[in-house]
């Protein structure tokens, strides 16, 4: 088994960049299904979903080229192969099939998602969204089967805010007979991003960003070319990484706006930010004070942070309340943190943090890719070695992770084990 190392309790120091966003990466790829002509993709980054939506879409016969950081995807030859199973159940964001085969083919049979298990994941605001579409849904040995004669525009009211179902609906929607209206939609940057593509393929749609969206469909689309934004869970875990181990980093291609939630907080607790261009400078020298801390969607304060952020609160003088409102079991690395020395428990669907204890390096397990994100934090505050298995998780979402923390100063290797 595969397990990184840390050697911990240097502070991290220097510049480290930002690669391109993962949960823009992951609905992009699928979204150029939508089009007649190549597109190509840049910033893209290289960690294991993208590689596994990339193999998912050689499956249906699209080419696929890459050169660097940049993908090419000519999907105008695909064949449209139902996907019950494998590859599909590795990746929550295997969803966007849904949206994007019907889109171009009015039908899809895709198996249901994987991903990170926080618990229960429902897809049923995907399903509403399609079904007003037009199109009728079934489920099929443990996948969804999707098909329409014809899809039109409608008004759709998501019951939750959810990325996934205003993303999913917006590629099905792009493809639709006339206007689609999704409202209270999320207003992640990553919504931003995809609607940019679509735009750019021959889509019409205003208010992506805003919790209401309207997408006039064109059966027409084309390829283009498209850069992505900068990934802010991975910049937010570097900020916080800085912070924890004392150090002074500049968080490089990064967008400041899309870090506000992260950049309060953070100087909430006392630590020194400066804003640049498309950089932020953390300066963590201590000492932090305990924060309460309620995750909500964008622009309130990451679910995807929490985790991490937890790992700094271990830290901080006082008691400190971390609420996710997203995801009530989002808790498995709050044991992990507890051998590493942290006492925290979990009430609910608050962590209550008891900070001001050091941590200590000790054999842990990630179970999913942030708790992975806030072992390794843990791992370069603590002193000694800490062993971090179920690497795995975090190769989902950090491209390059043990090169760049190592230009920083931090000490880490993998072993087999
Ligand atoms: C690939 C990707 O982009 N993943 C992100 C996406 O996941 P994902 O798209 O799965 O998350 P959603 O925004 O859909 O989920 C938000 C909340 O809504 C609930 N819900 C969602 C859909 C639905 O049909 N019914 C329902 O009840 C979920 O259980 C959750 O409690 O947004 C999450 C919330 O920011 C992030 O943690 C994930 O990193
Ligand atoms: C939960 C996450 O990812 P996914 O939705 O892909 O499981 C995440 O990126 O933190």
């Amino acid at each position: 088994m595969e397990k990184l190392m840390i050697k911990g309790g240097k502070p991290l120091s220097g510049e480290i960049s930002v690669s391109g966003a993962k949960n823009s990466a992951v609905a992009l790829i699928p979204a150029t299904l939508l089009g007649g002509s190549p597109t190509v993709i840049e910033n893209l980054p290289q960690i294991s979903d993208v590689e596994i939506y990339e193999e998912i879409l050689r499956d249906f016969g699209a080419t696929v080229t890459r050169d660097s950081d940049c993908l090419t995807i000519d999907t105008s030859c695909v064949i449209n192969t139902p996907m019950p199973n494998g590859k599909v159940k590795k990746l929550r964001a295997s969803y966007y099939l849904m949206g994007a085969l019907l889109g171009r083919f009015g039908e899809a049979t895709v198996g249901l998602p994987g991903g990170c298990n926080l618990g229960p994941r429902p897809i049923d605001q995907h399903i509403k969204g399609f079904e007003a579409l037009g199109a009728e849904v079934s489920h099929r040995n443990g996948a969804i089967h999707l098909w329409a004669k014809k899809l039109t525009g409608a008004r759709i009211y998501l019951d939750v805010v959810s990325v996934g179902a205003t993303i999913n609906i917006m590629l099905a929607a792009s493809r639709a007979e006339g206007r689609t209206i999704i409202e209270n939609a999320a207003k992640e940057p990553e919504i931003i991003d995809v609607a940019t593509l679509l735009t750019a393929m021959g889509a019409r749609i205003h208010g992506a960003g805003t919790d209401v969206i309207r997408i006039v469909g064109n059966s027409d689309l084309m390829g283009c070319r498209h850069s992505i934004i900068p990934d802010r869970i991975e910049a937010g875990t570097y900020m916080i990484a800085a912070a924890a181990t004392g150090g002074e980093v500049t968080v490089t291609n990064l967008i400041p706006k899309h870090m506000e939630p992260v950049t309060a907080k953070l100087r909430e607790m006392g630590v020194t930010i400066d804003e640049g261009d498309e950089a932020l400078r953390v300066r963590g020298m201590g000492p932090y004070q305990g924060i309460d801390v309620k995750t909500l969607p964008y622009p309130g304060f990451p679910t995807d942070l929490q985790q991490p952020l937890t790992t700094l609160l271990t830290r901080a003088e006082g008691t400190s309340l971390v609420t996710d409102n997203i995801y009530a079991a989002r808790f498995k690395h709050v044991d992990e943190l507890g051998r590493m020395g942290a006492y925290l428990r979990v009430e609910g669907r608050t962590a209550v943090v008891e900070g001001g204890t050091p941590l200590h390096g000790a054999q842990v397990r990630a179970t999913d890719l942030r708790a992975g994100a806030a072992l390794v934090i843990a791992g370069l505050m603590a002193e000694g070695v800490t062993e971090i298995a179920g690497v795995e998780h975090v190769d989902r979402g950090y491209e390059n992770l043990e090169e760049k923390l190592r230009t920083l100063g931090a000490e880490l290797w993998r072993e087999q084990k």
